[in-house]
């Protein structure tokens, strides 16, 4: 098996936002109407969006391949791009995203050893993350790479109210 991490640039829209709604839907279409799931698509994956994200110095996005297939991707985001203020020594994993079929092979993990690599290599004191409340398997999964939860925030998918929980890793 190879496995390869590659930094994304603003050619890279249109596959971005493909992976993006597909494991977005895959992940959490079961347990949210097709109206809040369409609303916080359309306002989360559009290209205008996707575009700033990508230009954003403070954020960086990977794909990840295995065999040489597109099988999920990682946005982290630093200083004034992190979604809650949590100061310049704290880093945001702002999604990992498996496709379906390629969970449970180790890739989440690559995914977060190489954002503890870039927490690193920035002096970072800090991983910090915001997981619906109702997504056991992430949950389970960031338990797993030693995160905690330190708090709780809100978040609206579509016109719904959801809580997130805040989890945290806090770099030795
Ligand atoms: C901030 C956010 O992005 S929140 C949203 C997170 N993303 C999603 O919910 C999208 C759908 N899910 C996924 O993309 C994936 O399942 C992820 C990212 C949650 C996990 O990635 P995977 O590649 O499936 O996990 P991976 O195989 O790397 O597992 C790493 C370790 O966590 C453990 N683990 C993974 N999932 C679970 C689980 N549900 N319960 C218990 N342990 C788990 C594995 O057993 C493994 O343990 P090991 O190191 O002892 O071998």
């Amino acid at each position: 098996m190879t496995v390869k991490i590659i930094k994304c640039s603003r050619e890279d829209l249109q596959i971005l936002q493909e992976i993006s709604i597909e494991t977005f839907n895959d992940t959490f279409k079961d347990q949210n109407s097709p109206k809040n799931m369409q609303t916080y698509l359309e306002r989360a994956f559009n290209s205008k969006q996707l575009d700033k994200e990508l230009s954003n110095v403070s954020s960086e996005i990977f794909f990840i391949y295995f065999n040489e297939e597109l099988a999920g991707y990682l946005k982290v985001n630093m200083n004034e791009a992190q979604s809650e203020k949590m100061g310049d020594e704290s880093l945001e994993i702002e999604r990992i995203y498996i496709k379906n079929k390629y969970q449970k092979h180790g890739l989440g993990k690559y995914l977060l050893n190489k954002t503890m690599e870039i927490a690193m290599e920035q002096n970072k004191k800090k991983i910090w993350l915001g997981v619906w409340e109702k997504n056991e398997n992430a949950i389970a999964f960031y338990k797993k790479m030693g995160f905690v939860q330190t708090g709780a925030h809100s978040f609206y998918m579509g016109d719904e109210e959801q809580i997130d929980f805040i989890m945290t890793k806090t770099m030795i």
